[in-house]
């Protein structure tokens, strides 16, 4: 019997860094794991690192497991149980996945080989509020199908703030565990008992197949209005406005329906080459879309550095949420970087057999962001 658990959380939540605290200090350390990822971006990066933890990871991308990779994930799962018969199985869904439907294609697989074990949401502190305005449903689906909420960077935000998060989530949720403490202070051994309660599960369980019911009926057609501000939330480079007010109605979906062939356009030059989903810039309703790019270019960090500001600050390129990356540095260096709607860190890392990064974000042009970030 393997335990199922699914951490899911918007583009950037932290949904990583809680799993490789998990493995590393809880008693999911003793245990075998596979970790199932469907990353939005067309390349996966978090595999890599996550393979060098000593983890069974399968990638299942160019496509999302609530819609289009139903079947793929469905056979992903049984072949992983047949394989390996682990302890414990756990799913990193894609950002922008519904965990209604995540759940969903679970329990479709119906096996008495597994056992659902807790469905943890990973909320950023700092960015809680945004994305409740900005992003409605995407970023409400995943907190009201919790069975246990975990927020992170809390330790980055007041008590006032922090306050309004947990009014966000209680309204949203009001069975879901809350695990408020920043990680650095608390273990994995305690996030995980705070996941344990068998009653916030079948709550949990409950919603979800109610949503996901309703949704069916819908067709995947995930509209939402809204007002589209954004709140300055970013400490450091720069003060420019970045509030999107619009005057009329704004109608979003992610075009969850891919059924086409994911490689979609390329771009390519010496030393360098993208990937990104042709149909969905095509698509004018679109909310989300990304571009992975390779590329040999050897970064130094300040040009890294002011690559990532502009990712920021360039309007022309889009509303970037997301970026993340492994590649080259001067001086034989490596560095991995991470962009969360404004907040940038990068960090020396090993080799890796290639340089790619790729880019999330709204509306996102494309050919740009590959000019800008290929070197
Ligand atoms: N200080 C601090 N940093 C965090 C915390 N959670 C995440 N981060 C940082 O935020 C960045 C993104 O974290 P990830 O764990 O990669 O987020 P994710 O949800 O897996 O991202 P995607 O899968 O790309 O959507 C990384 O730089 C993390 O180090 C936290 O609680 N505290």
């Amino acid at each position: 019997m393997s335990k199922v658990d699914i951490i899911s959380g918007f583009l950037g939540a932290g949904k990583t860094t809680l799993i490789k605290k998990l493995l590393k200090d809880s008693s999911l350390k003793d245990e075998q794991v596979v970790l199932i990822e469907n990353e939005f971006g067309e390349i996966g990066i978090d595999g890599g690192f996550m393979r060098d933890a000593g983890i069974q990871v399968n990638e299942l991308s160019q496509g999302c497991i609530c819609c289009s990779l139903v079947g793929d994930f469905e056979k992903a799962l049984k072949q992983v149980l047949d394989t390996y018969h682990p302890d414990r199985i756990i799913i990193e869904p894609s950002g922008v996945g519904k965990l209604s439907d995540i759940i969903a294609a679970v329990k479709a697989v119906h096996s008495d080989d597994i056992e659902l074990d807790a469905f943890y949401t990973v909320v950023d502190a700092k960015k809680c509020k945004m994305y409740h305005k900005n992003f409605g449903e995407f970023f409400n689906n995943q907190i009201a199908n919790a069975s246990v909420v975990v927020l992170s960077r809390t330790q980055d935000v007041d008590e006032d703030k922090l306050a309004t998060d947990l009014d966000i989530i209680q309204e949203l949720n009001d069975h879901a565990a809350v695990v408020t403490t920043p990680w650095d202070e608390i273990s994995g051994d305690a996030i995980l008992k705070a996941a344990e309660n068998k009653e916030s599960l079948e709550k949990a369980l409950m919603q979800a197949t109610e949503e996901h019911e309703v949704e069916s009926h819908h067709h995947h057609h995930h509209h939402h209005d809204h007002d589209h501000e954004h709140e300055e939330e970013h400490e450091h480079h720069h003060d420019h406005d970045h509030e999107h007010e619009e005057e009329h109605e704004h109608h979003h979906h992610h075009h969850h329906d891919h059924d086409h062939d994911h490689s979609g356009a390329a771009l390519e030059d010496e030393g360098s080459k993208a990937y990104f989903d042709e149909e969905d810039l095509h698509d004018a309703d679109e909310v989300f879309n990304s571009i992975g790019i390779e590329t040999a270019h050897a970064f130094t960090k300040e040009e890294l550095e002011s690559k990532l500001q502009t990712l920021e600050n360039d309007e022309s390129l889009g509303h970037i949420l997301r970026s993340k990356g492994i590649v080259k540095g001067a001086e034989g260096k490596w560095y991995e970087f991470d962009f969360v709607a404004g907040d940038y860190e990068i960090r020396e890392t090993s080799p890796d057999v290639n340089g790619r990064l790729c880019v999330i974000g709204e509306h996102i042009d494309v050919h740009k962001i590959y000019d800008l970030m290929k070197g």
